[in-house]
This record gives structure tokens, C-alpha cells and sequence, in this order.
């Protein structure tokens, strides 16, 4: 009932202690607090907080619009629904080095296990979309020394995202891993690699956990798990999927509600009143009801 009983102190020692074992872990992306109840429902091992979503879903392209009170605020919201470590998009940290290691604290203190930092210049674009700017290799690492140097819980995640690939070249990006792995930074995103053998040429030349972005109609096939675990790769996310599940759900409901009139034909593709009291404990909330009011004080 109401949030979480883990603390986040907690679900960053168990997401570390995950990370430590090896296993690839799956992060599909909550785009609202409901869909991480859903997400932990569906027994997946953790949330990924999307930049891409956060945008989206205010009606805004992904072009670094949001602020970092929006971000942290909706991050909060997201991670506090679920027992399952959450880790938030943080763009380009939202401005220079000193506005990075304020994000680090206001995602600590939001609940997060993590964040990832990228090393694209401001704004920052998707990073699946052609035109985009890398930084210079000094300013990507002072970026993740900020990170790590705020953080106050050695447990919270810091992870470097280099976006280099698709500007200057595999031999670029695999450099920059190392660089950033040896500034500090926990694990490394590879961001917008061409194919498997791409994330098996990272996964050679740094010895930290690596995360592979599955993002549809981007730059990189869509993997499977298991050919991801082959691999080497220990964290997987699908950052926007359940968003583009949902409004394709919508569109295609409109579409039967203007030609049918109503929505009967439809019922079978929703998520049915019960599922939906079950995902959100409503029962828990008419036991404390009881509770409550049978209460009775002594006099
Ligand atoms: C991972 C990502 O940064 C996001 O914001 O979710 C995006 C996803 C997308 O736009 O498809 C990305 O830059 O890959
Ligand atoms: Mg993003």
C-alpha cells in the first residue's frame, strides 16, 4: 500500500549486488508510476526512467527541454511505486560540471539507484537521430568525476554514456569507455551501436557492467536477452516500448471508437478494473480503513 517498503539505500545495495552476479538485467522503461508497479508485476529486475518518455509524455521532442526539477520529480514519483531499483536518463547532467553533481543529489535524494550521463554537447538530441555533437574528451570526463564526486551513497550508480559512436567511429567509442571507466564512472551505455559484434568490442576493452539500449526504430537491431547475455552485456533497457505500446493501443481505440461508435470491441485488449485495484492494492487500502475505524482508544 501507498509506496515501496524498500528504502532506496537498499535497492541500490541489492541492484549493485545484481549487477556483481553477471546476469543480464532487464530494465523495460516505466512511462508512469502505474507501469513500474506493472514492470515489478511482470517480474523484471529493475526500471528504466527514460528523458526520451519524460518528453514525450509532456508533448515535448527529446531535444533537452526538460529541467532537472521536472526530471527528478517525475523520477521520484516513478521509483517510489516500486520495490525494484530505478535508474533515470539524465541527459548531459543539465548543464556543466557543478549542475552535474546537483543532479547526482536531487536523484539520490529523489530514491533512484542511478543515473546515466552522456557526453553529448548542449542540447542534447536523441541519440538515435543523425546531427549530433560529442563533447571533447576532457569535458565528457569532468562530467563523471563531478558525478562521482556528489554522490553520498557510494551504492548510487553512476554511469557514463558516450554517444561518440555514431559521430566518430567504434575505435572513438571504445576509447572513450575507457576514459570514462577511469574517471570513475561505474558503468559504461554504448549508446547507438550498429550490431552485436559492436557491444562485444566494448565489452572486450573495459571490465565494467555495460548496458545495451534496445529502442525501437533506432540505429541498432533489436537484440533478444539471451543473445545480449552472450555477449557480455549486463544491463538491457527498452526505454520507450511500453510508451509505444500504449499510444499505439490509443490510436488504434480512437480509430474503433469513431468507426464503431464504442469501445465493446476493445475490451479484451484493456487492462480489466480488477487488474488494474490488483496493480494498485486497492484491498490494502479498505483493510486500513478497518483498521482505522476499528480502533478504539482506552480511557
Ligand atoms: C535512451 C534514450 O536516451 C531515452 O531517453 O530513453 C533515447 C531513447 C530513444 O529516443 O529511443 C536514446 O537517445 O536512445
Ligand atoms: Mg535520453
Amino acid at each position: 500500500m501507498l509506496y515501496a517498503q524498500k528504502t532506496p539505500a537498499d535497492k541500490r545495495a541489492d541492484f549493485r549486488a545484481a549487477l556483481a552476479s553477471g546476469e543480464l538485467l532487464r530494465f523495460p522503461g516505466a512511462f508512469n508510476p502505474l507501469s513500474a508497479r506493472l514492470i515489478e508485476q511482470k517480474g523484471f529486475d529493475g526500471v528504466y526512467i527514460s528523458g526520451a518518455v519524460l518528453s514525450a509524455d509532456l508533448g515535448l521532442p527529446d531535444i533537452g527541454l526538460t529541467t532537472l526539477t521536472e526530471v527528478a520529480g517525475r523520477a521520484k514519483q516513478i521509483a517510489r511505486m516500486t520495490e525494484l531499483p530505478a535508474i533515470v536518463d539524465a541527459d548531459t547532467g543539465f548543464g556543466e560540471p557543478m549542475n552535474v553533481a546537483r543532479s547526482v543529489q536531487e536523484m539520490e535524494d529523489a530514491g533512484l539507484a542511478g543515473l546515466h550521463i552522456e557526453d553529448q554537447v548542449n542540447p542534447k538530441r536523441c541519440g538515435h537521430l543523425d546531427g549530433k555533437q560529442v563533447v571533447d574528451q576532457g569535458t565528457a570526463l569532468q562530467r563523471i568525476r563531478a558525478a562521482v564526486d556528489a554522490r553520498r551513497d557510494p551504492n548510487f550508480l553512476i554511469m557514463a554514456r558516450t554517444d561518440i559512436r555514431a559521430v566518430d567511429g567504434l575505435d572513438a567509442a571504445i576509447d572513450r569507455a575507457k576514459a570514462l571507466v577511469d574517471a570513475g564512472a561505474d558503468a559504461i551505455f554504448p549508446e547507438a551501436m550498429a550490431d552485436l559484434d559492436e557491444f562485444a568490442a566494448v565489452r572486450g576493452a573495459v571490465d565494467v557492467p555495460l548496458l545495451a539500449n534496445m529502442t525501437e526504430f533506432g540505429k541498432s537491431d533489436l537484440f533478444t536477452v539471451q543473445q545480449l547475455a552472450d555477449v557480455g552485456m549486463n544491463l538491457v533497457i527498452w526505454p520507450v516500448s511500453l510508451l509505444r505500446l500504449a499510444m499505439g493501443a490509443a490510436m488504434r481505440g480512437l480509430d474503433e471508437l469513431t468507426d464503431a461508435g464504442s469501445f465493446t470491441g476493445k475490451l479484451g485488449e484493456m487492462q480489466h478494473r480488477s487488474e488494474l485495484y490488483e496493480l494498485i492494492d486497492y484491498e490494502g487500502y479498505n483493510h486500513f480503513d478497518t483498521s482505522i475505524f476499528n480502533f478504539t482508544v482506552a480511557r
